[in-house]
């Protein structure tokens, strides 16, 4: 019985990435950001107690190689994360014109992005006159919000009042090749938002944004504006087979839990589970018990980025990630022979780095299943390699690291 679960911890990078120079926030470029090493030097020195205290406590992470893909990524200091491992480890290097989340998945599954991103230049306006025109149109407003790079969280809070008032969508993009639409649930409409992005995403994609993201959220003025997690993304499709399709095209189920139905536009993906990251974790868990011989399960945990990453929060960045070791111990109990279990990353979020974008890092990768042994520095595209070599599955690219 062979088995995958290949699990995306979202932003959990390691430093060190080659190209680090050519990403940046704001002016500063993404050289020296370390999500991982700069969370367990904070919690060392005892500056991300709230909620937690102390070093970092990733036991289960850290017994399957953890601190030395780490350290071996980028030679940082990793204070709590000094065990032997038990598992095998590695970290890997994107090669993909971009760092945010399609790129780095779809190079996780064998596909680096064969193209440039299209993206929209600083300052306001942000948006071509024509793209604006066609919003309006499309949601039946005499004008828009935003037309800005912003924080998602910020920009609802500055405009939130306005957007009420005036009925107009707030609209923003990031240093990613995004372009967002906030809006409030029910004043606004769920459903007329979903539409709005979804009518409006063939002609971004055409401009080769990845992703139409509808941003809906919730609240007043008074006791303020808080997101829902009926985000909605409109992305791209992979242009080539990926790793979801070569599993379902050797007969084995393709099972997602979380944002990988969305990334992957479903192609090659037989079902996709939805919600919080403490509903997905009790998916995988399930998953365990349920997942047949020969299935792919694919699974991405966002809010290590959404929550914590892009909001520089640390101590809650440590949190999510003390929680996530509890819950991936208790899973790696329930695994059976044959199993394997990959942790790994789609790109950084240094909470502890300028502004409030990605950041451009290696990434971890952690195997449970198998090992011990050391991968050593690999390429994104060798985990997809990996992953259909277990399924018995020839890969079109990369190279099985175990
Ligand atoms: O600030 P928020 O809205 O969370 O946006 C973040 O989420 C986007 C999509 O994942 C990224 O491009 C980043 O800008
Ligand atoms: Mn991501
Ligand atoms: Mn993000």
């Amino acid at each position: 019985m062979a088995r995958v679960f290949l699990v995306v911890m979202d932003s959990v990078g390691c430093g060190g990435a080659v190209d680090a120079d050519r990403f940046f926030n704001e002016a500063l470029p993404d050289s020296g950001a370390n999500t991982l090493a700069h969370i367990a030097q904070t919690c060392a020195e005892g500056h991300a107690d709230e909620g937690r205290s102390g070093p970092l406590m990733l036991p289960h992470l850290d017994g399957l190689g953890l601190g030395a893909a780490v350290r071996l990524a980028s030679g940082a200091q990793t204070p709590g994360l000094a065990a032997t491992p038990t598992g095998f480890w590695g970290a890997a290097n994107e090669r993909s014109p971009g760092k945010d989340t399609p790129s780095g998945h779809w190079e996780l599954a064998g596909l680096p992005v064969p193209w440039d991103w299209g993206y929209f230049p600083k300052g306001s306006p942000c948006f071509p006159e024509d793209l604006v025109a066609k919003v309006c149109e499309l949601a039946q407003t005499d004008g828009i919000l935003g037309n800005c790079h912003a924080s998602g969280t910020v920009i609802i809070n500055e405009l939130g009042a306005e957007h009420l008032r005036s009925g107009w969508p707030i609209c923003y993009t990031s240093a990613d090749s995004v372009f967002q639409i906030a809006a409030h649930e029910t004043h606004f409409g769920l459903e007329r938002l979903i539409d709005l992005c979804r009518a409006l995403a063939p002609s971004l994609h055409a401009m080769k944004i990845g992703r139409v993201i509808a941003r809906p959220f919730v609240g007043d003025a008074e006791t303020g504006f808080e997101r829902t997690t009926n985000r909605r993304d409109f992305a791209i499709a992979p242009p080539e087979p990926v790793l979801t399709n070569w599993v379902q095209d050797a007969g084995g189920a393709v099972l997602g839990v979380g944002k990988i139905g969305d990334i992957f536009t479903m192609a090659g993906i037989d079902s996709c589970t939805k919600g919080s990251d403490a509903k997905l974790m009790q998916d995988l868990h399930g998953l365990a018990e349920t997942a047949p011989d020969g299935s792919l399960t694919f699974a991405n945990f966002v809010e290590f980025d959404s929550l914590y990453g892009h909001r520089r929060d640390i101590a809650g960045y440590a949190r999510a990630l003390e929680w996530f070791d509890r819950e991936i111990g208790a899973f790696m109990q329930k695994m059976t022979p044959g199993d394997l279990l990959i942790l790994t990353a789609d790109h950084g979020n240094d909470p502890s780095w300028s502004g409030t974008d990605h950041t451009r890092e290696r990434v971890p990768v952690l195997c449970a299943g198998v090992g011990p042994g050391e991968a050593g520095l690999i390429d994104f595209v060798d985990v997809a390699a990996t992953a259909a070599a277990h399924l018995g599955i020839m890969p079109p690219r990369g190279r099985s690291f175990l």
